[in-house]
């Protein structure tokens, strides 16, 4: 289905800022699943989570959904009437390969929710009244300035009884934390097979392109959008998933 993550293996004179592009595209889920702890747990459950908060006849949202994992855990797991889902990803190359997999999906099960991929800036949409917005792991990737207006425009958004999953690579403010939990998680990273280089080269094209929060930052810029609540419901290592109600 995809093939093996090998983009850092070789030795690179200068490593380039990391991008959604072809070649990614071509190993994404290899690369997600060895990259980030509790990955395919948070999107299947996603999925069942979404189906206590979806309302019937409303839209359900995977923003920067990639391949569509989130949006194929959506569509299986929301028994809601007249409820679809609506996938947003800005990398071109994403949205052809998402296209794809979603028909392999729909030729394989009957009765999903109906769905559309859209390629677009999450930060130009023009939100529909919606019960589910799924965030997984796309805010990190969203220039910081600009993270507060795109929570409050899904705060305004999201129906009664609707929520937004985020789930994010999280920074931690004591440095003995940031430490113990970046060891960790590059720990997990080795066990799955990735090398010190593949490892460093990674952290390098990574560096000015995604910039997690602390989950305190979270909380507070979640309240300052409007969220009444945020619930985490999920963390391995420093990998977390919230619940904000609106
Ligand atoms: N402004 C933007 N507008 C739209 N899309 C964007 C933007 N910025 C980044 N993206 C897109 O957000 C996605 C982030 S990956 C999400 C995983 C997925 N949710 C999953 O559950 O498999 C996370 C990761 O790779 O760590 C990429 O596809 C970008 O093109
Ligand atoms: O690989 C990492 O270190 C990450 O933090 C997560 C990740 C996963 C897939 C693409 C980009 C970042």
């Amino acid at each position: 289905m995809s093939d093996n993550d090998r983009i850092y293996a070789q030795p690179q004179a200068q490593v380039s800022d990391f991008t959604f592009n072809e070649a990614v595209v071509r190993v994404f889920p290899d690369m997600i699943k060895r990259s980030v702890p509790g990955y395919p747990t948070i999107v299947e459950n996603i999925g069942v989570l979404a189906a206590q908060f979806a309302r019937p006849d409303s839209v359900l949202y995977d923003l920067g959904s990639s391949l569509g994992a989130v949006t194929q855990a959506l569509r299986r797991h929301v028994q809601a009437a007249g409820c679809r889902v609506i996938a947003v990803d800005n990398s071109a190359a994403m949205v052809e390969r998402c296209h794809e997999y979603l028909h392999a999906q729909d030729s394989m099960f009957q009765e999903l929710l109906p769905a559309t991929v859209q390629e677009g800036d999450i930060l130009d949409l023009d939100f529909q009244p919606c019960s589910v917005v799924a965030l997984n792991f796309t805010l990190q990737f969203i220039a910081p300035e600009q993270r507060l207006a795109l929570l409050t425009r899904i705060h305004q958004s999201l129906l009664p009884g609707g929520a937004l999953i985020l789930s994010e690579k999280l920074r931690f403010a004591d440095a003995g934390e940031q430490q113990l939990l970046t060891n960790l998680h590059i720990g997990f990273k080795r066990a799955n097979g990735y090398s010190e280089l593949e490892i460093a080269q990674k952290r390098t094209a990574l560096d000015n392109v995604m910039q997690p929060d602390s989950l305190e930052q979270h909380r507070e810029r979640l309240q300052a959008a409007g969220f009444s609540k945020v619930v985490p419901w999920f963390q391995c290592l420093n990998f977390a998933s919230l619940i904000a109600l609106p």
